[in-house]
């Protein structure tokens, strides 16, 4: 613990001579403190330094719990996932002002519920950091909870976690013990959770408010840190061929495709994805309010286990794609792109490569393993190690090869460039 502490010192001093360095803010739970600690583009040194600093004080949190108390430390996670449903359904976020504050009494009214309860969940989420009581039996907004308020998208993450995730992460011991060798995408987690027999996405396609939902989330995911657009951006040479066609298989409503026309002013884009989620996209580029950005990017409604009908494109991207499949469905999905493949062309598949246990730091090691559980719950997938992936590829089309790993620092998603040595 000593060793921990001391390197946690000056990795504290180290970040906080970077923040002042740069007039920025320290980080503080007050509403107005910025919500990033560090920006995407700080320099590496103190991006580290703040990975660093999560992964020993969650070390030395575990040490200085100790196995008796092991229990008792690790019973507030479902409480909190339950508090954070609550509060999302109860439209707390929101019913707190923005600036000031409001008394419990008033909220529950509001909210429709009892002042009891409001108090219980509400003081139960500020020791996660959200909501403040300064002023005794008053509430307000912290810096997080006020981003839950502000910003749809990341309200849209927590009811997702709290609504499906949660319930299907509970129903995982009930799946393997019915379909215990089973690899069918409808005998997972999800479908005991929602007992119901439809794939993911085959439940998504019958409810457009899940898929609205859904398309929310993973928009509010590519603003977190892990899986930050800055990694696909700077992960690769986009601008090699500065006039090169990228189709984002799977593109959802084209978020991955805004973000690297605005860094690349010649690429093009064509965002594939199924006929009632690219109908969303026109509104979203409506949104971005650049004509230079929405001229460049087409939607078109695709199947991605049929065969491309982009000819020739320079990339086909399959970004956070193919961990929702097993390794047959990953299979074809790869062989679909092939044959719309010319020598020019590549794949360029934005992944977790799953990294041995220990090898990186506990803290974001955790990060991937959720990733990797959740395709397991939800999809009977999971995500993988590069002999994996080299045996997927292998499958598709001997001649499909790994040209480059790319791993950005503080990426839980790697970027696999594929080309055909024929
Ligand atoms: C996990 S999301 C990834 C979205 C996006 N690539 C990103 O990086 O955020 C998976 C996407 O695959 C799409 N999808 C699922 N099945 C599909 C299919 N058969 N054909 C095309 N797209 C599909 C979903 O609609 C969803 O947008």
């Amino acid at each position: 613990m000593e060793d921990l502490t001391r390197k946690l010192v000056s990795d504290v001093q180290a970040l906080s001579d970077y923040i002042r360095s740069t007039g920025g803010v320290q980080p503080s739970f007050d509403r107005n403190t910025p919500i990033t600690v560090v920006p995407h583009d700080a320099p590496l040194g103190a991006q580290e330094a703040r990975e660093r600093i999560m992964d020993q004080c969650l070390k030395l949190l575990q040490l200085a719990t100790g196995p008796s108390d092991y229990m008792i430390n690790i019973q507030p996670g479902y409480h909190y996932i339950a508090c954070l449903q609550w509060l999302c359904h109860f439209n707390i976020f929101r019913l707190v002002p923005v600036k000031g504050e409001i008394s419990y009494t008033d909220l529950a009214s509001l909210a429709g519920t009892t002042e009891t309860r409001l108090k219980s969940v509400v003081r139960m989420a500020m020791t996660t950091g959200l909501f403040l009581e300064q002023t005794p039996q008053q509430i307000s907004h912290s810096a997080t909870s006020a981003l839950f308020a502000t910003n749809e998208d990341y309200h849209n993450w927590a009811v997702y976690a709290t609504d499906v995730s949660a319930p299907v992460a509970a129903g995982m011991v009930e799946a393997h013990k019915r379909w215990p060798y089973d690899k069918e995408k409808i005998h997972t987690a999800y479908n005991v959770a929602f007992n119901h027999d439809l794939s993911f996405f085959g439940r998504l396609a019958q409810n457009p408010a899940l898929h609205k939902q859904f398309a929310g989330y993973m928009r509010a995911v590519a603003t977190n840190q892990g899986t930050h657009m800055k990694h696909l951006v700077n992960g690769l040479e986009w601008g090699s061929n500065p006039k090169a066609t990228i189709v984002d298989v799977g593109g959802s409503t084209g978020h991955s495709c805004i973000a690297l026309a605005q860094a690349y002013p010649g690429l093009n884009f064509i965002v594939q994805d199924l006929p009632e989620v690219v109908e969303g996209g026109p509104k979203i580029l409506e949104g971005v309010n650049d004509a230079s950005v929405s001229s460049r990017i087409q939607y078109q409604g695709h199947n991605f286990f049929e065969t491309n009908p982009v000819i020739g494109a320079d990339v086909y991207l399959l970004r956070m794609i193919l961990h929702d499949w097993n390794f047959e469905n990953c299979v074809k999905i790869l062989g679909a792109i092939v044959p719309s493949m010319r020598s020019k062309s590549s794949i360029v598949i934005m992944d977790s490569v799953l990294p041995a246990p220990e090898s990186v730091p506990r803290s974001s090691e955790r990060i991937i393993r959720v990733r990797d559980l959740t395709m397991i719950q939800v999809f009977n997938s999971q995500e993988r190690a590069v002999e994996d992936w080299e045996a997927i590829l292998e499958k598709v089309d001997s001649t499909l090869k790994i040209s480059t790993i790319s791993q950005p620092f503080g990426s839980v998603l790697a970027l696999i460039k594929v080309e055909l040595a024929r």
